[in-house]
């Protein structure tokens, strides 16, 4: 199965609306740099595979050593100092991230989507009932998997997600409030 993969910078700039701002369906994406063999998969030019035994990570409740304890800690909300870009390869699962509000948003991901956080972007992942998903995982930097906890969230990498997204989003969303309440004063005159 083949699909395009678009690079995660291409997908951050569109500014889209939260819900469609941080996950796409790969052949969605819509800066096609390569194409992509699932079946037999070869990092695209400028990604690079972490470790060699790394490079696809599989949560199986038969397969997975210590699994309940890997899942446990997925779920625990983090974030990276490096875009987290998953490709899911098989299976399926959640991932909530928080929006601008931190309000929670819940995704479901299934084979052939593609999931791009940006650094700094609080988030968890979780299974569901089939209790398995094939993921791989690439990097545009040095592979790097380290989760910052919550209490962290002075990093550099934070803050310019605060920066970047948040504070943006949050003004946006307060310049639609007032657009919003001068229309409505303006139809009770
Ligand atoms: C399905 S990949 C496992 C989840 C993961 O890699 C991660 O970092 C979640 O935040």
């Amino acid at each position: 199965m083949c699909v395009s993969l678009s690079l995660s910078r291409s997908l951050v700039s569109l500014g889209l609306s939260p819900s469609i701002h941080w996950i796409s369906k790969a052949v969605m994406a819509p800066s096609f740099v390569c194409e992509f063999d699932m079946d037999s998969p070869q990092p695209p030019k400028g990604m690079d595979y972490s470790e060699p035994d790394q490079e696809i990570l599989t949560l199986s409740q038969h397969e997975t050593e210590n699994f309940e304890e890997k899942v446990k800690g997925f779920f625990q909300e983090h974030m990276h100092s490096q875009e987290e870009i998953r490709l899911i390869l098989d299976g399926s699962g959640y991932w909530d991230i928080r929006d601008y509000d931190e309000k929670w948003l819940r995704f479901r991901v299934t084979k052939g989507d593609l999931i791009v956080l940006p650094p700094g972007m609080f988030h968890r992942f979780t299974l569901d009932e089939a209790k398995y998903i094939k993921a791989l995982l690439l990097y545009t930097e040095v592979p790097c998997r380290t989760q910052h906890e919550r209490t962290e969230d002075e990093s550099t990498a934070r803050k310019l997600y605060v920066d970047t997204f948040l504070n943006k989003r949050m003004a946006i969303h307060e310049t639609q409030m007032a657009v919003h309440e001068t229309q409505m004063a303006a139809l009770t005159v």
